[in-house]
């Protein structure tokens, strides 16, 4: 054990196993936390080769045999609560998205909301048992988003066939065959291949594809079918079905995200997922409760999201902070041993918001957890009347949570100076995996619209005099406050204090953003138009700070005095994340803080070293010798060689 970090542990202040427990939820699930990892990190089915020395097709091959190990394991052990099958899978695959994600994740779940009993039978037995193999496919090549109710162009009035149709309205269409009972599915345009679906490209046999539901000459709109793309048996993609990878990307290397052309592709009227909207044998259609009801898998992991930018908060600064207590550097007094690079005020002020963050956002995490878990259960029983406020709180809590952690991710990298640009760290790893939560699930900027949106709606009946409920009651309590009437008061001890000043700015730009439309309608009189004139104010409305400069001042000196009162805890907090070093996977997190002897075995394994002279390098070698000049290079050229 490194004796800097002994001697940090042991000058915490605190337990560091009741502070574990709290963030688990109890003694027990900390326990049990424990033995599922153990059951992961003990057993030699797992064991695989370090993927940063591996190929993209190495590592996809490595991932598939340990995703099909996880799955018998998880029978043979008997897991299958949700979270704990989330724990186990997340240990197998540490860090790291894998080929069996969208079938966890988003296929198995959007069964359990929309399908029918019958269907559940059919589709999601045989998917619990892996026999199916499932992916979500939404995205198409030429877009990302689709409206969830019916556009003005593709209503249920409006003849499918009508010239008002622009090439927008080009997406993938599922037309109901009466004389069949088929839905005849197509991809009319190259933009509407489906394209990003996780595991698509090459481990799904299924997929449920969203596509413009047309029957009895009418559009729908947006509806969920449930597509065999490949051979239950060769796993040979269906006739009709042009099926692949779309190829490497920053990360995700792991995974075969696809895409899918529909080329006439035949399936049965009930392979439409109809919990909810139906299609009658006649092609009569008959209308969900809400349309908005086919977005629920999408609410279901923004709100998971949330823990996941906790987790990768939490795993950056254990690495950034362990590693600052072990690394010394420039001497601070002349003749006096270097300081830990910890003790460096500006150290101290990157990596310390990070923990904080990193705290905060487990328990936001957990309370969007909880929140989902809630309102799902309501609209189970038929109540939708808290959809809204759910669908605001996930897209809005997403995107603020993950654009903060792609930041910080970022700080704790460059923290630990050279050493953070080696993938060694993990840092790079973590990053690159990460980021994309920015975009997928719904684009950052423009779930922020959506949460704006929904802010919008409750200021102007917080206006007409009702009183709201729940996360926005801050805007029937609160009176925006014009700038002339100056600051409020605050107490920066006071988290009750901080609250509320934080609670009218937010009305404040609320008001702000509401006030802009209302200009905006005057000059451009389209709602739409004065909607993206305001788009700024609206998406600065979602994330809400309201200081005078001696305020700032004043929580700028705190800020320093709590740097101070951390540093003795900070390599205890990070610790009571208890994550484990197979997980961390991290020379520079390790836990004994035994840094450079490990980066110096870790570097001798990297595939240039698996010869002194490299094959490639035997052309240097040659040329050297002065054999190959004269075919190399024309006779002009002078080559100085001292050979
Ligand atoms: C069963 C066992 C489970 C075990 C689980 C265990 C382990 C899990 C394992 C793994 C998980 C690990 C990883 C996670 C897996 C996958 C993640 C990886 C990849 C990502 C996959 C994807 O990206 S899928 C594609 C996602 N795509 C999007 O998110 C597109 C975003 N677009 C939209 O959401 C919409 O197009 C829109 C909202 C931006 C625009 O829609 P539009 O209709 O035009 O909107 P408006 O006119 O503005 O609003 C209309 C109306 O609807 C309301 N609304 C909108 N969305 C929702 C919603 N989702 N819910 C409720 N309500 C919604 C909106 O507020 C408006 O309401 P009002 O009219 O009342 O104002
Ligand atoms: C790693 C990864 C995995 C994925 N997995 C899946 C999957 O399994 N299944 C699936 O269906 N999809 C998947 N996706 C696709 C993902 O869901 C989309 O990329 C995402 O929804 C964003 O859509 P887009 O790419 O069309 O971005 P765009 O919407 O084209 O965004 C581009 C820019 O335009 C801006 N913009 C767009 N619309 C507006 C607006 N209304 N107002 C203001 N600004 C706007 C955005 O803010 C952004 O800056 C995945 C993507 C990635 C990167």
């Amino acid at each position: 054990m490194n004796p800097d970090i002994v001697k940090e542990r042991q000058n915490a202040t605190f337990n560091v196993e009741k502070l574990t427990n709290i963030l688990d939820g109890s003694p027990e699930k900390t326990r049990r936390r424990r033995e599922i990892e153990s059951m992961v990190l003990n057993d030699p089915d797992f064991q695989e080769q370090d993927p940063n020395f591996l190929s993209r097709s190495e590592r996809y091959d490595q991932a598939v045999r340990k995703s099909a190990q996880m799955i018998l394991k998880l029978r043979e052990f008997g897991i299958s609560d949700p979270d704990e099958i989330y724990y186990y899978k997340n240990c197998v695959h540490p860090d790291r998205p894998e080929p069996l994600d969208l079938h966890l994740g988003m296929f198995l779940p959007t069964l359990l909301n929309q399908a029918t009993p019958e269907q559940m039978d059919r589709f999601f037995t045989p998917a619990w048992n892996l026999q199916i193999i499932g992916t979500y496919a939404q995205t198409e090549m030429g877009h990302g988003w689709w409206r969830c109710s019916q556009r003005a162009s593709c209503s249920a009035t409006t003849p499918t066939v009508l010239p008002a149709l622009t090439s927008e309205d080009w997406r993938p269409q599922a037309t109901f065959d009466p004389a069949t009972q088929e839905f005849v599915l197509n991809s009319p345009t190259i933009s509407s291949i489906k394209w990003w679906p996780g595991g698509l490209g090459k481990t799904s046999n299924h997929a449920i594809v969203l596509a413009q539901l047309h029957t009895q000459g009418n559009c729908h709109g947006l509806h969920a079918f449930i597509v065999p793309i490949r051979d239950m048996d060769t796993h040979v993609p269906l006739p009709g079905i042009v099926v692949g990878d779309i190829g490497p990307k920053f990360g995700f290397s792991e995974v075969d995200n696809g895409f899918l052309k529909l080329e006439n592709v035949r399936i049965p009227l009930d392979n439409m997922l109809m919990k909810y909207a139906k299609v009658e044998p006649d092609g009569t259609y008959v209308k969900p409760p809400s349309a908005k009801l086919t977005y629920g898998t999408m609410v279901f992991i923004r709100s998971m999201i949330v823990g996941q930018s906790a987790l990768a908060l939490a795993k950056s600064c254990t690495i950034a902070i362990r590693y600052s207590a072990v690394r010394h550097q420039s001497e601070l007094k002349p003749g006096e041993p270097e300081p830990q690079i910890l003790n460096f005020q500006t150290q101290q002020h990157k990596l310390f918001p990070v923990l904080a963050t990193a705290y905060a956002f487990t328990f936001v995490g957990q309370y969007m957890k909880q929140t989902y878990n809630r309102i799902s259960g309501d609209i189970h029983e038929g109540d939708y009347s808290g959809l809204p406020e759910l669908h605001a709180l996930s897209a809005g809590l997403k995107a603020f949570t993950t654009w903060a952690a792609n930041g910080a991710i970022e700080v704790c990298r460059m923290s630990c100076g050279g050493h953070g640009y080696s993938r060694s760290s993990a840092l790079p790893d973590i990053y690159v995996e990460f980021t994309p939560t920015c975009t997928y699930e719904g684009e950052n900027t423009v779930m922020m619209l959506q949460t704006a949106r929904y802010l919008l709606k409750s200021y102007s009946q917080a206006r007409g005099g009702q009183q709201l409920q729940g996360s926005v009651s801050y805007l029937s309590r609160l009176q925006p406050q014009p700038v002339s009437a100056g600051v409020p008061p605050l107490n920066i001890q006071d988290l009750a204090s901080l609250v509320q000043v934080y609670q009218l700015r937010a009305a404040n730009l609320v008001e702000l953003a509401a006030t802009s439309i209302q200009q905006e309608l005057q000059l451009r009189h389209s709602q739409e138009d004065a909607w993206n004139s305001s788009a700024i104010d609206l998406v600065r409305a979602s994330d809400a700070g309201l200081l005078s400069v001696p305020q700032a001042l004043q929580v700028s000196a705190h800020i320093k005095e709590l740097l101070i009162q951390l540093r003795p805890n900070a390599v205890a907090l990070v610790d009571a994340f208890d994550l484990n070093d197979k997980k961390l996977n991290s020379v520079l997190g390790r836990y004994d803080g035994n840094v450079y002897e490990h980066l110096f075995e870790w570097a001798r394994h990297s595939p240039l070293n698996a010869s002194e002279v490299p094959p490639a390098l035997t052309i240097i070698v040659i040329i050297k010798h002065n054999q190959l000049i004269g075919s190399f290079f024309p006779r002009s050229t002078s080559l100085s060689t001292s050979t």
